[in-house]
Protein backbone atom coordinates (compact mmCIF):
# COMPACT_ATOMS: atom_id res chain seq x y z
CA UNK A 1 0.00 0.00 0.00
CA UNK A 2 1.22 3.37 -1.08
CA UNK A 3 2.55 5.26 2.14
CA UNK A 4 -0.03 8.18 1.67
CA UNK A 5 -2.43 5.47 1.62
CA UNK A 6 -0.83 4.03 4.79
CA UNK A 7 -1.66 7.67 6.29
CA UNK A 8 -4.95 8.14 5.32
CA UNK A 9 -6.39 4.70 6.45
CA UNK A 10 -4.09 5.17 10.09
CA UNK A 11 -6.18 8.46 10.21
CA UNK A 12 -9.08 7.22 9.49
CA UNK A 13 -8.87 4.58 12.46
CA UNK A 14 -7.73 7.15 14.58
CA UNK A 15 -10.26 9.78 13.82
CA UNK A 16 -7.39 12.17 14.01
CA UNK A 17 -6.07 15.03 11.65
CA UNK A 18 -2.69 15.41 10.54
CA UNK A 19 -1.69 17.86 13.35
CA UNK A 20 -3.39 15.67 16.27
CA UNK A 21 -1.36 12.77 15.14
CA UNK A 22 1.67 14.39 15.19
CA UNK A 23 1.14 15.98 18.19
CA UNK A 24 0.39 12.58 19.83
CA UNK A 25 2.98 10.85 18.29
CA UNK A 26 5.44 13.63 20.37
CA UNK A 27 3.70 12.74 23.33
CA UNK A 28 3.42 9.04 22.79
CA UNK A 29 6.41 6.45 22.73
CA UNK A 30 6.34 2.50 21.95
CA UNK A 31 4.26 0.57 24.09
CA UNK A 32 5.57 -2.97 24.80
CA UNK A 33 5.07 -4.85 21.50
CA UNK A 34 3.33 -2.42 19.96
CA UNK A 35 4.21 -0.52 16.60
CA UNK A 36 3.61 3.56 16.44
CA UNK A 37 0.52 3.77 15.17
CA UNK A 38 -1.32 1.12 17.42
CA UNK A 39 0.37 3.21 20.51
CA UNK A 40 -1.36 6.13 19.28
CA UNK A 41 -4.30 4.75 18.93
CA UNK A 42 -4.02 3.13 22.40
CA UNK A 43 -3.66 6.45 23.49
CA UNK A 44 -6.22 7.93 22.47
CA UNK A 45 -9.04 5.66 23.43
CA UNK A 46 -7.11 4.75 26.51
CA UNK A 47 -7.30 8.47 27.33
CA UNK A 48 -10.95 9.22 26.28
CA UNK A 49 -12.48 6.30 28.11
CA UNK A 50 -10.23 5.93 31.68
CA UNK A 51 -7.95 9.19 33.08
CA UNK A 52 -5.93 6.72 35.25
CA UNK A 53 -4.90 4.08 32.29
CA UNK A 54 -2.68 6.24 30.14
CA UNK A 55 -0.08 4.79 31.66
CA UNK A 56 2.98 3.23 30.38
CA UNK A 57 2.10 0.42 32.08
CA UNK A 58 -1.43 -0.62 30.79
CA UNK A 59 -1.34 -0.81 27.12
CA UNK A 60 -4.08 -3.31 26.69
CA UNK A 61 -7.27 -1.91 28.77
CA UNK A 62 -8.89 -0.46 25.23
CA UNK A 63 -8.86 -4.56 23.63
CA UNK A 64 -10.11 -6.16 26.77
CA UNK A 65 -12.92 -3.84 27.21
CA UNK A 66 -13.28 -4.33 22.90
CA UNK A 67 -12.95 -8.19 23.12
CA UNK A 68 -15.61 -8.08 26.31
CA UNK A 69 -18.32 -5.79 24.01
CA UNK A 70 -17.68 -8.39 20.85
CA UNK A 71 -18.48 -11.62 23.08
CA UNK A 72 -21.48 -10.24 24.39
CA UNK A 73 -22.82 -9.61 20.57
CA UNK A 74 -21.15 -12.70 18.98
CA UNK A 75 -23.12 -14.52 22.14
CA UNK A 76 -26.72 -13.06 20.98
CA UNK A 77 -26.11 -13.94 17.24
CA UNK A 78 -25.57 -17.52 19.05
CA UNK A 79 -28.54 -17.33 20.88
CA UNK A 80 -30.64 -16.02 18.28
CA UNK A 81 -29.18 -19.34 16.12
CA UNK A 82 -29.62 -21.79 18.31
CA UNK A 83 -33.80 -20.90 18.25
CA UNK A 84 -33.51 -21.56 13.98
CA UNK A 85 -33.15 -24.79 12.57
CA UNK A 86 -29.58 -25.69 12.53
CA UNK A 87 -27.90 -26.93 9.49
CA UNK A 88 -24.88 -29.40 10.63
CA UNK A 89 -21.74 -30.45 9.12
CA UNK A 90 -18.62 -32.10 9.87
CA UNK A 91 -14.77 -31.58 9.94
CA UNK A 92 -12.31 -34.39 10.86
CA UNK A 93 -14.78 -37.03 11.67
CA UNK A 94 -18.25 -37.74 11.94
CA UNK A 95 -18.65 -36.39 15.16
CA UNK A 96 -16.71 -33.36 15.01
CA UNK A 97 -19.53 -31.05 14.18
CA UNK A 98 -19.31 -27.93 12.48
CA UNK A 99 -22.56 -25.10 11.79
CA UNK A 100 -22.92 -22.13 9.64
CA UNK A 101 -23.19 -20.27 13.15
CA UNK A 102 -19.78 -20.95 13.87
CA UNK A 103 -18.73 -19.64 11.02
CA UNK A 104 -20.88 -16.64 10.80
CA UNK A 105 -19.72 -15.65 14.36
CA UNK A 106 -15.96 -15.97 13.67
CA UNK A 107 -16.24 -13.64 10.90
CA UNK A 108 -17.99 -11.33 12.91
CA UNK A 109 -15.69 -11.53 15.53
CA UNK A 110 -12.60 -11.01 13.58
CA UNK A 111 -14.32 -8.57 11.34
CA UNK A 112 -15.27 -6.09 14.45
CA UNK A 113 -11.53 -6.76 16.06
CA UNK A 114 -10.02 -6.04 12.19
CA UNK A 115 -12.07 -3.16 12.08
CA UNK A 116 -10.43 -1.86 15.28
CA UNK A 117 -7.13 -3.26 15.61
CA UNK A 118 -6.17 -4.36 11.41
CA UNK A 119 -3.31 -1.67 10.56
CA UNK A 120 -1.96 -4.89 9.98
CA UNK A 121 0.39 -5.36 13.04
CA UNK A 122 -2.38 -7.74 15.07
CA UNK A 123 -2.72 -11.56 13.98
CA UNK A 124 -5.61 -13.53 14.33
CA UNK A 125 -6.18 -17.92 15.16
CA UNK A 126 -9.76 -18.46 14.88
CA UNK A 127 -10.93 -22.31 15.03
CA UNK A 128 -12.77 -21.74 11.66
CA UNK A 129 -10.36 -20.10 9.84
CA UNK A 130 -7.88 -22.58 10.70
CA UNK A 131 -9.91 -25.70 9.68
CA UNK A 132 -10.07 -23.73 6.57
CA UNK A 133 -5.98 -23.92 5.54
CA UNK A 134 -5.02 -20.53 7.68
CA UNK A 135 -2.03 -20.64 10.10
CA UNK A 136 -1.97 -21.53 13.79
CA UNK A 137 1.14 -20.04 14.68
CA UNK A 138 2.03 -18.22 17.78
CA UNK A 139 4.57 -15.36 17.25
CA UNK A 140 5.29 -12.27 19.24
CA UNK A 141 2.55 -10.44 17.65
CA UNK A 142 -0.33 -9.28 19.17
CA UNK A 143 -2.48 -12.33 18.20
CA UNK A 144 -6.09 -12.81 19.05
CA UNK A 145 -6.87 -16.69 20.05
CA UNK A 146 -10.90 -17.15 19.31
CA UNK A 147 -13.17 -19.88 19.57
CA UNK A 148 -16.42 -18.35 18.08
CA UNK A 149 -18.98 -20.95 19.59
CA UNK A 150 -16.98 -24.17 22.06
CA UNK A 151 -19.52 -26.49 22.68
CA UNK A 152 -20.73 -27.03 19.32
CA UNK A 153 -22.47 -30.61 19.71
CA UNK A 154 -23.89 -28.67 23.04
CA UNK A 155 -25.34 -26.18 20.64
CA UNK A 156 -26.55 -28.38 18.03
CA UNK A 157 -28.22 -30.51 20.95
CA UNK A 158 -29.81 -27.61 22.70
CA UNK A 159 -27.45 -28.62 25.53
CA UNK A 160 -27.17 -25.36 27.39
CA UNK A 161 -23.89 -24.79 27.64
CA UNK A 162 -21.97 -23.11 24.81
CA UNK A 163 -19.47 -20.18 25.30
CA UNK A 164 -17.46 -17.60 22.91
CA UNK A 165 -14.29 -17.28 23.76
CA UNK A 166 -11.65 -14.82 22.96
CA UNK A 167 -7.68 -14.06 24.34
CA UNK A 168 -5.07 -12.16 23.59
CA UNK A 169 -1.44 -12.62 23.65
CA UNK A 170 1.41 -10.17 22.82
CA UNK A 171 4.95 -12.03 22.68
CA UNK A 172 3.66 -15.57 23.36
CA UNK A 173 2.00 -14.29 26.81
CA UNK A 174 -1.27 -14.50 27.28
CA UNK A 175 -2.49 -10.62 28.45
CA UNK A 176 -6.60 -11.56 28.81
CA UNK A 177 -9.15 -13.89 28.03
CA UNK A 178 -12.99 -13.43 28.01
CA UNK A 179 -15.32 -15.93 27.73
CA UNK A 180 -18.62 -15.45 27.41
CA UNK A 181 -21.39 -18.59 28.22
CA UNK A 182 -23.80 -17.11 26.11
CA UNK A 183 -26.75 -19.44 27.07
CA UNK A 184 -26.62 -19.09 31.16
CA UNK A 185 -25.65 -15.33 30.31
CA UNK A 186 -22.50 -15.60 32.23
CA UNK A 187 -19.43 -13.13 31.22
CA UNK A 188 -16.39 -14.53 32.64
CA UNK A 189 -13.42 -12.32 32.05
CA UNK A 190 -9.23 -11.56 33.42
CA UNK A 191 -6.79 -9.78 32.82
CA UNK A 192 -2.92 -10.66 33.42
CA UNK A 193 -2.15 -9.12 37.05
CA UNK A 194 -6.02 -8.05 37.93
CA UNK A 195 -8.36 -11.08 39.40
CA UNK A 196 -10.89 -12.62 37.30
CA UNK A 197 -14.38 -12.21 37.48
CA UNK A 198 -17.86 -13.15 36.44
CA UNK A 199 -20.36 -10.25 36.19
CA UNK A 200 -18.02 -8.40 37.89
CA UNK A 201 -18.15 -10.09 40.61
CA UNK A 202 -14.64 -11.33 41.38
CA UNK A 203 -14.06 -15.08 41.43
CA UNK A 204 -11.80 -18.19 43.05
CA UNK A 205 -10.86 -21.25 42.45
CA UNK A 206 -11.70 -23.55 45.37
CA UNK A 207 -9.17 -24.35 48.50
CA UNK A 208 -10.10 -28.18 48.50
CA UNK A 209 -6.31 -30.30 48.94
CA UNK A 210 -7.78 -33.04 49.48
CA UNK A 211 -8.77 -35.04 46.72
CA UNK A 212 -11.47 -37.22 47.80
CA UNK A 213 -12.94 -34.15 48.46
CA UNK A 214 -12.75 -32.79 44.84
CA UNK A 215 -15.17 -32.86 41.78
CA UNK A 216 -12.79 -33.55 38.52
CA UNK A 217 -14.03 -32.33 34.93
CA UNK A 218 -12.56 -33.96 31.34
CA UNK A 219 -14.09 -34.38 28.00
CA UNK A 220 -13.82 -37.35 25.53
CA UNK A 221 -12.82 -35.05 22.51
CA UNK A 222 -13.34 -35.86 19.29
CA UNK A 223 -11.67 -38.95 18.13
CA UNK A 224 -13.12 -42.08 18.92
CA UNK A 225 -10.25 -45.00 18.24
CA UNK A 226 -10.61 -47.63 20.13
CA UNK A 227 -6.70 -46.96 21.75
CA UNK A 228 -7.56 -42.92 22.65
CA UNK A 229 -11.05 -44.25 23.81
CA UNK A 230 -9.50 -46.84 25.80
CA UNK A 231 -7.01 -45.06 27.75
CA UNK A 232 -9.57 -41.65 28.06
CA UNK A 233 -11.75 -44.29 29.63
CA UNK A 234 -9.12 -46.10 31.95
CA UNK A 235 -7.63 -42.15 33.09
CA UNK A 236 -11.12 -41.90 34.49
CA UNK A 237 -11.76 -44.83 36.32
CA UNK A 238 -8.54 -44.65 37.89
CA UNK A 239 -9.37 -40.77 39.17
CA UNK A 240 -12.81 -42.21 40.29
CA UNK A 241 -11.84 -44.84 42.29
CA UNK A 242 -8.98 -42.61 43.88
CA UNK A 243 -12.27 -41.55 44.87
CA UNK A 244 -13.12 -38.41 44.04
CA UNK A 245 -16.72 -37.11 44.83
CA UNK A 246 -17.47 -36.80 41.43
CA UNK A 247 -16.64 -36.47 38.05
CA UNK A 248 -18.31 -34.13 35.20
CA UNK A 249 -18.13 -32.30 31.64
CA UNK A 250 -20.07 -29.35 30.45
CA UNK A 251 -19.15 -30.37 26.89
CA UNK A 252 -17.37 -26.57 26.13
CA UNK A 253 -13.62 -26.45 27.79
CA UNK A 254 -13.99 -22.79 28.07
CA UNK A 255 -16.39 -23.23 30.37
CA UNK A 256 -14.87 -26.43 31.94
CA UNK A 257 -12.18 -23.70 32.92
CA UNK A 258 -14.67 -21.26 34.47
CA UNK A 259 -15.76 -23.38 36.67
CA UNK A 260 -12.74 -24.30 37.51
CA UNK A 261 -11.77 -20.57 37.91
CA UNK A 262 -15.10 -20.13 39.94
CA UNK A 263 -14.55 -23.00 42.44
CA UNK A 264 -17.48 -25.06 41.39
CA UNK A 265 -14.73 -27.96 40.77
CA UNK A 266 -11.26 -28.67 41.54
CA UNK A 267 -9.55 -29.30 37.89
CA UNK A 268 -10.22 -29.94 34.36
CA UNK A 269 -8.07 -31.50 32.02
CA UNK A 270 -7.71 -32.82 28.13
CA UNK A 271 -5.43 -33.78 25.75
CA UNK A 272 -6.59 -33.23 22.32
CA UNK A 273 -7.92 -29.63 23.19
CA UNK A 274 -6.75 -26.71 20.81
CA UNK A 275 -5.86 -23.79 21.39
CA UNK A 276 -8.50 -21.53 21.02
CA UNK A 277 -10.42 -24.18 23.51
CA UNK A 278 -8.10 -23.11 26.52
CA UNK A 279 -6.31 -19.74 25.59
CA UNK A 280 -8.79 -17.42 27.63
CA UNK A 281 -9.74 -19.95 30.31
CA UNK A 282 -6.04 -20.41 31.06
CA UNK A 283 -5.78 -16.59 31.86
CA UNK A 284 -8.96 -16.46 33.81
CA UNK A 285 -8.10 -19.87 35.96
CA UNK A 286 -4.76 -18.21 36.57
CA UNK A 287 -5.95 -14.52 37.92
CA UNK A 288 -8.95 -16.67 39.76
CA UNK A 289 -5.39 -18.07 41.97
CA UNK A 290 -5.56 -21.41 40.11
CA UNK A 291 -2.52 -23.00 37.73
CA UNK A 292 -2.44 -24.63 34.18
CA UNK A 293 0.20 -27.00 33.58
CA UNK A 294 1.09 -29.70 31.06
CA UNK A 295 -1.02 -33.16 31.41
CA UNK A 296 2.67 -34.56 32.82
CA UNK A 297 3.44 -32.08 35.47
CA UNK A 298 5.52 -30.00 33.17
CA UNK A 299 5.15 -26.13 31.94
CA UNK A 300 1.56 -25.48 29.40
CA UNK A 301 2.35 -25.08 26.64
CA UNK A 302 -0.82 -23.73 24.72
CA UNK A 303 -0.34 -25.13 21.30
CA UNK A 304 0.76 -28.95 22.35
CA UNK A 305 -2.76 -29.70 22.75
CA UNK A 306 -2.95 -30.79 25.92
CA UNK A 307 -3.70 -29.16 29.00
CA UNK A 308 -4.47 -29.27 32.98
CA UNK A 309 -6.11 -26.63 34.89
CA UNK A 310 -6.59 -26.70 38.98
CA UNK A 311 -6.95 -24.72 41.81
CA UNK A 312 -3.94 -26.02 43.58
CA UNK A 313 -0.82 -27.74 43.01
CA UNK A 314 -1.74 -31.27 45.00
CA UNK A 315 -4.69 -31.75 43.07
CA UNK A 316 -3.28 -31.13 39.96
CA UNK A 317 -0.35 -33.43 40.46
CA UNK A 318 -2.60 -35.86 42.33
CA UNK A 319 -4.73 -36.54 39.06
CA UNK A 320 -1.82 -35.93 36.62
CA UNK A 321 -0.89 -39.63 38.61
CA UNK A 322 -3.32 -41.22 36.74
CA UNK A 323 -3.17 -39.83 33.02
CA UNK A 324 -2.77 -42.41 30.73
CA UNK A 325 -1.04 -40.04 27.90
CA UNK A 326 -1.74 -41.06 24.11
CA UNK A 327 -0.13 -38.51 21.10
CA UNK A 328 -1.66 -35.45 19.48
CA UNK A 329 -0.76 -33.55 16.36
CA UNK A 330 0.27 -30.43 17.89
CA UNK A 331 -1.88 -26.87 16.69
CA UNK A 332 1.08 -25.22 15.37
CA UNK A 333 2.24 -28.42 13.10
CA UNK A 334 2.92 -27.96 9.50
CA UNK A 335 -0.26 -28.50 7.84
CA UNK A 336 -0.67 -31.54 6.47
CA UNK A 337 0.89 -33.25 9.52
CA UNK A 338 -0.74 -36.65 9.60
CA UNK A 339 -3.02 -37.33 12.96
CA UNK A 340 -1.04 -40.13 15.52
N1 LIG B 1 -10.35 -33.32 19.03
C1 LIG B 1 -10.71 -32.80 20.20
N2 LIG B 1 -10.31 -33.39 21.34
C2 LIG B 1 -10.69 -32.87 22.49
N3 LIG B 1 -11.49 -31.80 22.62
C3 LIG B 1 -11.92 -31.18 21.55
C4 LIG B 1 -11.55 -31.65 20.27
N4 LIG B 1 -12.12 -30.87 19.36
C5 LIG B 1 -12.80 -29.93 20.05
N5 LIG B 1 -12.72 -30.11 21.36
C6 LIG B 1 -13.33 -29.28 22.41
O1 LIG B 1 -13.54 -30.02 23.61
C7 LIG B 1 -14.78 -29.67 24.22
C8 LIG B 1 -15.74 -30.82 24.20
O2 LIG B 1 -15.07 -32.01 24.20
C9 LIG B 1 -15.25 -28.50 23.44
O3 LIG B 1 -14.69 -27.38 24.01
C10 LIG B 1 -14.70 -28.75 22.04
O4 LIG B 1 -14.59 -27.58 21.29
P1 LIG B 1 -15.60 -27.18 20.08
O5 LIG B 1 -16.98 -27.33 20.57
O6 LIG B 1 -15.22 -25.75 19.81
O7 LIG B 1 -15.25 -28.08 18.95
MG1 LIG C 1 -13.83 -25.23 21.07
Amino acid sequence: MPEREKKKRKNKLLNLSNKELKALQKTVHCYPGATDSWSVFLHKALLSKDPRAHTMADPWQTAYDFAVQVARAAGAVIRKAGEEEIKIQTKSSAVDLVTKTDERVEKIIIGSLKEQFGDGTHCFIGEESVSKGEACILTDKPTWIIDPVDGTTNFVHGFPFVAVSIAFAVNKQLEFGVVYSCLEDKMYKARRGQGAFCDDEQIQVSDVKDINKSIIISEHGTDRSIEKVTKIFSTMQKILRIPVHGLRGSGTAATNMCLVASGAVEAFFEIGIHCWDIAAGAVIVQEAGGLILDVDGGPFDLMSRRMMSANNDVIARRIIKEIELFPVVRDDAPVGTSQV
